[in-house]
């Protein structure tokens, strides 16, 4: 198991957010986190990576209590890119991706050649080798988000936390962007609002709706058109294309 929680609710200015969630990650897979807007997703998505503790219930990290990890273990083993990510400091592309580096770093010691190397291949991975050495101030809002991911990737994390990553890209960069995510040999739960997406890139997936899971297991178990009645309140059939579920929205 590379991630669980249980039982956990999470309360916030006197309202309970997390009522009793209960979800297993297991190693290696990629699980869509679906739902409404204030369903609870991003307050999942921080419990998940051990950034916050639960008001009561537990989250598990690799197997080990989430407040058991010295926060520079869990520094190194979770990476997360949160909706917005903001700098005050006009770094360049290739500085924000080294950052992914510094919990790995000894000491006062600067990047050595293995960093570099690994920056390197991030950088291709998400296409930004000819952004390189832009500054983030430069950058549109798809370009910053995937210079984001590429900080994540270049943490070499063993798990993967992305809240909406794909909602500043484009349609070429959105599904390049998941298909690279599912193939890395990593842990990666992913807030997404796109059903579809959800059903092609995910092994599996959870529904949150007012801070409860609602239904979990495959793409093809999960989105169905009585699912998305109750939870979104919309109208749609669901085929499968390609072996995924595709879900086509109908009007009224
Ligand atoms: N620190 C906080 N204090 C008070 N309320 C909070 C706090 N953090 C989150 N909330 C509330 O908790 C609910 C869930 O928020 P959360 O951001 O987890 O939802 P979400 O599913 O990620 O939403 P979205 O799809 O809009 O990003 C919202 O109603 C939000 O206003």
């Amino acid at each position: 198991m590379s991630l669980s929680a249980h039982d956990v609710s999470w309360s916030a200015g006197g309202a309970l957010i997390l009522d009793g969630v209960g979800l297993r990650v297991d190693e290696g897979r990629t699980v869509g986190l679906l739902g409404p807007n204030g369903s609870g997703k991003s307050s999942l998505l921080r419990l998940l990576a051990g950034l916050r503790r639960p008001s009561s219930g537990a989250v598990e990290i690799g197997g080990r209590a989430a407040p058991q990890w010295p926060r520079r273990d869990l520094a190194r083993r979770v990476a997360v890119v949160e909706q917005q990510v903001g700098t005050d400091v006009d770094l360049t592309v290739t500085e924000v991706v080294a950052l992914g580096r510094t919990p790995h770093r000894n000491g006062w010691g600067g990047a050595n050649p293995a960093d570099a190397e690994i920056i390197r291949r991030v950088l291709a991975q998400t296409g930004l080798d000819a952004l390189a050495n832009r500054r983030w101030h430069s950058l549109s809002g798809g370009e910053r988000q995937r210079a984001q991911i590429a900080r994540a990737l270049a943490q070499e994390p063993a798990e993967l936390i992305l809240d909406e990553p794909t909602n500043h890209l484009d349609i070429a960069h959105q599904l390049e962007l998941l298909a690279l995510v599912r193939r890395l040999p990593v842990t990666s739960v992913i807030a997404l609002h796109d059903l579809n997406l959800a059903g092609m890139f995910c092994d599996e997936l959870a529904v949150l709706s007012g801070g409860r899971v609602v239904a979990t297991g495959t793409p093809a178990e999960v989105l169905t058109e009585q699912l998305v009645a109750d939870v979104y309140g919309v109208r749609c059939s669901v085929s499968i294309v390609d072996g995924n579920p595709h879900v086509r929205f109908r009007a009224g």
